[in-house]
């Protein structure tokens, strides 16, 4: 692993990593706050930040506003890539499919299938790696997300209910099988068989049996995704029937964009220290 950053921050450290990732077969890049509290390598609970369509570690560790309440509440913050890249990497011109775009699968069809690994990356050897380098405690993980990596953030966390003890998401794609961004993406990734797709979906994965005890979701009303795409009354739907409780907040007025997710990660990183 080779730090390509280190720069002091609210008495901890941003860094920024890369290393040559086995699941992708590709440089990776990703960003890791340590608050104070981790000094002398003292364990500290840690949150992953699964980030959206279109965004690399960059977006979140540049634009989410976390390390002021990281650094108070002694978390450490992880946000990877949300896909492969490179030139020997496949890609689609359209933002929404490729690289930039990984949703979080493990790609079984050409020409996505040598690369587009992010389900190992995030769920195995990225963690594997940071418990190497960082002082994490296993033992207590939060998992959140963005639209795409929301959906990323609830799909990890149903099929590792016991690695997580705390989850939540920020505009989060809840079921992917059902509109138009998944429609499109999972088809590439996964093919045809939309059994598999279920695995990927968080609401299908609910309606399947996985369960958690507790899930927050913010979705701001003036988010232009919020009916084609995003939905989260079917998650709303999907938990009611399962008792996961759903605290979901509609927050009125607020966008898609890092404007509404940094005005909320206090709210998160103070729902998820009180949990881990
Ligand atoms: N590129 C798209 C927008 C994509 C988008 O909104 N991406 C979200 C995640 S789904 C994001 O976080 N973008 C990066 C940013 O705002 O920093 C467009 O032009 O409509």
């Amino acid at each position: 692993m080779e730090t390509v950053s280190t720069t002091r921050s609210h008495g901890g450290v941003q860094g920024v990593y890369r290393h040559a990732s086995t699941s992708t077969g590709t440089q990776m890049v990703f960003s890791v706050f340590t608050p104070p509290q981790a000094a002398d390598g003292v364990k500290c609970p840690v949150i992953w930040y699964l980030s959206g369509l279109t965004c690399t570690h960059a977006n979140a560790t540049e634009k989410g506003e976390f390390r002021r309440w990281a650094a108070e509440l002694g978390l450490i913050i992880i946000c990877p890539d949300t896909s492969p890249r490179g030139e020997g990497v496949a890609d689609d011109a359209a933002w929404d499919l490729g690289q930039g775009a990984g949703f979080y699968v493990d790609a079984t069809e050409a020409p996505w299938a040598p690369h587009f690994r992010m389900w190992s990356y995030v769920t195995e050897e990225l963690p594997a790696l940071v418990a190497e380098h960082f002082p994490v405690d296993l033992e207590r993980q939060g998992i959140t997300g963005h639209s795409m990596g929301g959906h990323g953030a609830l799909t990890v966390a149903l099929r590792h209910p016991d690695r997580f003890k705390s989850i939540s998401a920020f505009a989060p794609i809840v079921a992917p099988s059902q509109v138009p961004w998944g429609q499109k993406a999972f088809p590439a990734y996964l093919g045809s068989n939309k059994a598999f797709w279920r695995q990927h979906d968080a609401v299908a994965l609910i309606e399947d049996g996985a369960w958690v005890a507790e899930l927050l979701v913010d979705q701001g009303t003036a988010d232009g995704f919020l009916e084609n795409q995003l939905r989260p009354h079917l998650l709303a739907e999907a938990c009611t029937k399962a008792g996961i409780r759903l605290t979901l907040r509609m927050q009125e007025g607020y966008d898609h964009s890092y404007y509404f997710i940094s005005s909320f990660m206090e709210d998160h990183l103070r729902w998820h220290a009180a949990r881990l």
